[in-house]
């Protein structure tokens, strides 16, 4: 296995990924390496390539060039051919709006420098993963409630397409959170961390984070490492809302954690029940609502960094 297979996403980052493609292709033609490629069509659809290109051409690299949404996507089709005994190691050609992946593992923003980490492949890496109850999986974190929320508004805002197009991508991420905390409503939540349940009145959020970073680099849970076998829990609780005002602007640089609204917890199996229902995302992308089950795969996918 030596062939080097890539999705692209050609829409991420309001379409950064098609133009990176156009200079990686470039790249690739005019140094003759070999490579097969898939470009998304639509939503949704990147699982599926990863698993076809892993299929059809035993690709020793899949290179996701698109945001967390897409490497979020692709990793589902990797996952289930590994589970199929083919072994593939993911590489990223970072083109999204948050690209907190690409953060996580020191990936460049710069496609061409990007790409030739991904070409040498002299360094790998093996990273945990996050399994739930329906077979899927996540490598950057899951969460339930208000970042459920904000993941599913951004997603679905006009005005991530905009900032994208400014080169200010983040900021929508950003906006949404003001939009979400002005009008959000807790309730009482049961997290079962390894066999313990943790009562938690006026839940805000519960964060599963295999990384420190989400929604384009808040660092909401700064001791989260993919190479520790473990799960890292952030949960915020406030009965009212002016309290967690500080929060909001200390979380970017993981200074929020002193704040007695929040609460952390390590483990290997995570089980949430809520009141009602709250949305989740895993890696940003709406993945249904609570209730959740989360066990940790350790050290499941190589990932060239
Ligand atoms: N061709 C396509 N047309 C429409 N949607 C697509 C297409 N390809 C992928 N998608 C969807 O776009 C969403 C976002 O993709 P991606 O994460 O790559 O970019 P992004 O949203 O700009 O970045 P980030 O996730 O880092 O914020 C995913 O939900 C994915 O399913």
């Amino acid at each position: 296995m030596q062939s080097i297979g890539f999705i692209i996403n050609p829409l991420s980052g309001d379409g950064r990924g098609a133009n990176i493609w156009k200079e990686i292709e470039a790249y690739l033609k005019q140094n003759q390496i070999p490579h097969v490629f898939k470009a998304t069509t639509k939503a949704g659809e990147a699982a599926e390539l990863a698993i076809a290109i892993i299929q059809e051409h035993r690709v020793d690299k899949l290179i996701v060039i698109g945001g967390d949404g897409t490497i979020h996507e692709a990793a589902q089709g990797l996952a289930h051919m590994q589970k199929a005994g083919i072994h593939s190691r993911l590489a990223v050609i970072p083109a999204g709006t948050g690209n907190d992946f690409a953060k996580a593992y020191g990936i460049p923003k710069d496609p061409l420098q990007a790409l030739n980490i991904a070409l040498k492949g002299t360094n790998s890496v093996q990273i945990d993963i996050l399994r739930t109850t329906n077979g899927g999986i996540a490598v950057n974190s899951i969460g339930a409630g208000f970042d459920g929320m904000v993941a599913k508004l951004t997603n679905e805002s006009t005005y991530k397409k905009f900032l994208n197009r400014l080169g200010l991508g983040k900021l929508s991420y950003f906006l949404t959170i003001l939009r979400v905390f002005a009008t959000y409503k807790p309730c009482t939540a049961w997290l079962e961390v390894d066999g313990k349940v943790h009562e938690l009145p006026h839940m805000w959020l519960a964060a599963v984070a295999n990384i420190p970073f989400y929604g384009g680099a808040i660092q909401i849970c700064p001791s989260a490492s993919p190479y520790d076998g473990i799960l890292d829990i952030v949960v915020i609780q406030s009965k009212g809302r002016f309290r967690l005002l500080p929060i909001l602007f200390t979380v970017y640089q993981g200074k929020h954690t002193r704040h007695p609204a929040v609460t952390f917890y390590k483990g290997t199996s995570v089980s949430l029940r809520t009141e009602i229902p709250l949305l989740i995302h895993a890696d940003g992308e709406f993945a249904g609502a609570t209730p959740l089950h989360i066990e940790l795969a350790p050290a499941a996918i190589t990932v060239i960094c």
